[in-house]
């Protein structure tokens, strides 16, 4: 056996194993980056339909979803609208008893209101029809290839094969998937290493790598691996896999009304309490004036003045905000999610995989002051034999390129020690002629730390080494070696990594939005300050541990602050759960996935700005129909009670205020109940799109929204009753 530098143990008996698939070489393999430089305008879909634009035949396709809508059990859901469909039972039985053209007219037509704004909310959930279908069907049987009693580093003629369809997976069941094969359901790479056409899922035709150990392990049911052979541990349960959520998602089969939207409709029905106990008490003092009204009058005068318009379209809008964030390809999996990014103001990305490639490889060995390169290059592989990571994997390999080979052989009745973001170090302890042998390397405050404690010196140049190599925005790892001779540091491994492009321009765009970047990150503070230089965050973090990472989130939200998370790793997922939006790159592990409130299926740290968008516009959307809703309630008061009152006696002096001259009472009241309904149909498109979000102050926005959706919801009444009044005269009977 080869023994260049005279440390190395040979026992035949190994209990470390490293399995051919570690150890395999990935010679210059081209990995196609998962996040491709952010377009400015964000890339289109094939798969979907740019949203936005209604057109008329998606309101009739709707139409039987709508009219199975009316459903009472259904309606109670929703207060304001609820009151209408009583209202139009009401009117329609008194049509019934006594017939007339008005009693008719103002009957069908608030069925029609009704049906209007189930309409609203049939077509908002529709769009999302169609692509759950094409989930569905991706879905379909596929199936699994489940290994029985396998573990990682098992021979490959150690385990048995099964054959079940992949509904029956469950959690911790380990499956091997083949080139051509459909990856059966969601879990994490333990093993190997392969091009995976996620295209099914993310509609991103170009393949992406999945390997075992690092940070980009996730795989997803439905997914098609290309080349290669992994082996993959089961995380999700039957029926709980990402592709159903999703479709359930698309569906709006699962979309729980916001906190937000609850408040507003309790508010809503506030106020149709209050408009009912008006109306209500209308009648005794129209009694006495000797103007009692009719129940269909009572009704058409309580729906107009009760805010339908927002209460019909509150429910579309809040599905058309998920639905924008899908069409960007985030999976919102919760809408107060949707909602908080609309407010939020710090957003925290880690480094590795996020803003980087995540791609980091060893690049050199740069060995200490009196130690041969090949001394390091060799205890750096030993450690690195069962280091199943990309950046263990990436050393063996060039070390092998630099002519050292080791193999399973020569490491023998030793224990490997994994990397954990805690330790920031990994290793191998081993025998050696009977006396102990340690290797670890890490990062190098961990393991000059390690040397320090085991009584080892650490040479001058040891530091300086590292802080140059994280100057330049690299990734050092230190090699230390206990044996005989002592605890001592041999060099440094330099890993490199590449900062996504484009993304400096980016978070320039998030500053404009008042919204600070913070890269948390596990790595060293130099290598932290060159890769937050290159990639233009506001601030950095360095050296986090999960708990650290967790820690500074809580004292963001502290000072007050609505933070957004975006992370992929393991390590990350504690503080993507607590982050107020915690969005994980589709390449990530499971537990980050898991962890997080989104998913970008483009692994696009900057898809920030998109969701932040969304958010506003969302909060905007709303705000604007509810001011427009309220004002023009308002003004139909004003528009029809003259008209209806002013040939009272004793009240002609509100036949004065009959400014629209208005043809007769019930003419009158006719229009204002057809134009009630009318501007729910006529503002589904808006509704649905969203109002335009242009990055501004929040008292612009308010001053501008006041006078577009204010002053034009008060306007609006008195013009259109009055078109409609013009046409319904002709009608016989008004
Ligand atoms: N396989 C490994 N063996 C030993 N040390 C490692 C290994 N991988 C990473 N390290 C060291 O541990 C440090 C922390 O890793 P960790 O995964 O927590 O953070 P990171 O990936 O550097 O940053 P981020 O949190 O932004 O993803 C790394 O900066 C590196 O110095
Ligand atoms: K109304
Ligand atoms: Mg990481």
């Amino acid at each position: 056996m080869s023994d260049p530098v005279g440390w190395v143990v040979v026992h035949p008996a190994a209990t470390v194993k490293a399995t051919p698939l570690m150890l395999r070489l990935l010679p210059e393999q081209e990995v196609t980056p998962p996040c491709p430089a952010p377009p400015a305008g964000g890339r289109r879909r094939h798969r979907r339909v740019a949203g936005g634009a209604v057109e008329p035949r998606q309101l009739l396709a709707s139409l039987p979803d709508a009219v199975r809508k009316l459903d009472p059990r259904v309606m109670v859901r929703n207060p304001v609208m609820f009151v209408v469909e009583v209202g139009s039972v009401l009117t329609t039985l008194s049509a019934v008893l006594s017939p007339s053209v008005f009693a008719w007219l103002i009957s069908c037509w608030l069925w029609l209101t009704v049906v209007f704004a189930n309409l609203a909310e049939a077509v908002a959930e529709g769009r999302g029809k169609a692509q759950a279908e094409t989930l569905r069907r991706t879905r379909s049987a596929t199936v699994a290839r489940r290994l029985r009693s396998w573990r990682v580093g098992m021979g490959r003629d150690d385990w048995e094969e099964q054959r079940v369809p992949a509904a029956d997976l469950r959690p911790q069941d380990f499956v091997v998937v083949e080139a051509g094969e459909t990856v059966p359901g969601d879990g994490e790479v333990v093993e190997g290493v392969a091009a995976v056409d996620e295209s099914a899922v993310t509609g991103e035709s170009a393949p992406v790598i999945r390997e075992a150990g690092g940070d980009r392990s996730g795989v997803t049911g439905g997914t098609t691996v290309l080349s290669d052979r992994i082996v993959v541990r089961i995380t999700s349960r039957p029926g709980h896999t990402f592709l159903d959520r999703m479709i359930a998602l698309v569906e709006g089969t699962t979309r729980q009304k916001t906190p937000n939207e609850l408040a507003l409709n309790i508010l809503l029905a506030c106020l149709t309490v209050i408009f009912i106990l008006a109306v209500v008490s209308l009648q005794p003092m129209a009694g006495w004036a000797g103007a009692e009204q009719s129940i269909t009058v009572l009704v058409a005068l309580l729906v107009t003045l009760i805010p339908t318009t927002i209460g019909a379209l509150l429910s579309a809008i809040g599905i058309a905000g998920m639905d924008r964030l899908v069409q960007r390809n985030v999976i919102a999996l919760s809408g107060r999610a949707v909602e908080a990014a609309g407010d939020v103001n710090t957003l925290l990305l880690d480094k590795t995989g996020t803003i980087t490639l995540g791609n980091r490889r060893a690049d050199s060995f740069v060995p200490v002051k009196g130690v041969p390169r090949e001394l390091l290059a060799d205890a750096a592989q030993l450690a690195s034999l069962s280091d199943g990571t990309p950046e263990g994997r990436s050393i063996v390999e060039l070390s092998r390129r630099q002519g050292v080979h080791r193999d399973e052989a020569d490491f023998a009745h030793g224990r490997f020690v994994p990397f954990s973001a805690q330790t920031r170090m990994s290793g191998a302890d081993f025998a050696h002629d009977g006396e102990f042998c340690r290797i670890r390397k890490g990062a190098a405050s961990a393991v000059i730390h390690w040397v320090v404690r085991r009584g080892g010196e650490v040479p001058a140049d040891a530091r300086w080494i590292a802080d140059s190599i994280a100057a330049g925005g690299g990734t050092p790892l230190l090699v230390a070696l206990e044996d005989q001779g002592g605890t001592r540091i041999l060099g440094a491994v330099h890993l490199k990594d590449v900062v996504k492009p484009g993304i400096a321009e980016r978070f320039a765009e998030l500053r404009a939005m008042g919204i600070r970047t913070v890269m948390v990150t596990g790595d060293n503070p130099l290598t932290a300050k060159a890769v937050a230089a290159e990639a233009g965050v506001d601030d950095y973090l360095a050296e986090a541990t999960p708990e650290r990472k967790l820690a500074r989130i809580r004292e963001e939200q502290a000072g007050g602050n609505l933070v957004a998370m975006t992370g992929d790793g393991t390590n990350d997922a504690p503080a993507l759960a607590q982050a107020d939006v915690g969005v994980a790159m589709n390449t990530g592990t499971s537990a980050a996935k898991e962890a997080g409130n989104m998913v970008d299926l483009d692994s696009n740290p900057t898809k920030l700005i998109e969701i932040v968008e969304a958010g506003k516009r969302l909060l905007i959307t709303r705000g604007a129909l509810t001011t427009f809703s309220i004002c023009n309630d308002v003004a139909k008061y004003f528009a029809i009670v003259p008209a209806m009152f002013g040939g009272a006696a004793g009240y002609e002096g509100l036949g004065h205020l009959n400014v629209m001259g208005l043809h007769s009472p019930s003419s009158a009241i006719a229009s204002a109940i057809v134009f009630n309904a009318l501007v729910i149909v006529a503002l589904i498109p808006l509704a649905l799109r969203g109002v335009r979000y242009a990055p501004s102050s929040a008292h612009d926005l308010l001053r501008r929204n006041l006078g577009i959706y204010g002053l034009g919801g008060l306007v609006a009444p008195f013009l259109g009753i009055k078109a409609i009044d013009l046409l319904i005269q002709y009608v016989p009977g008004m």
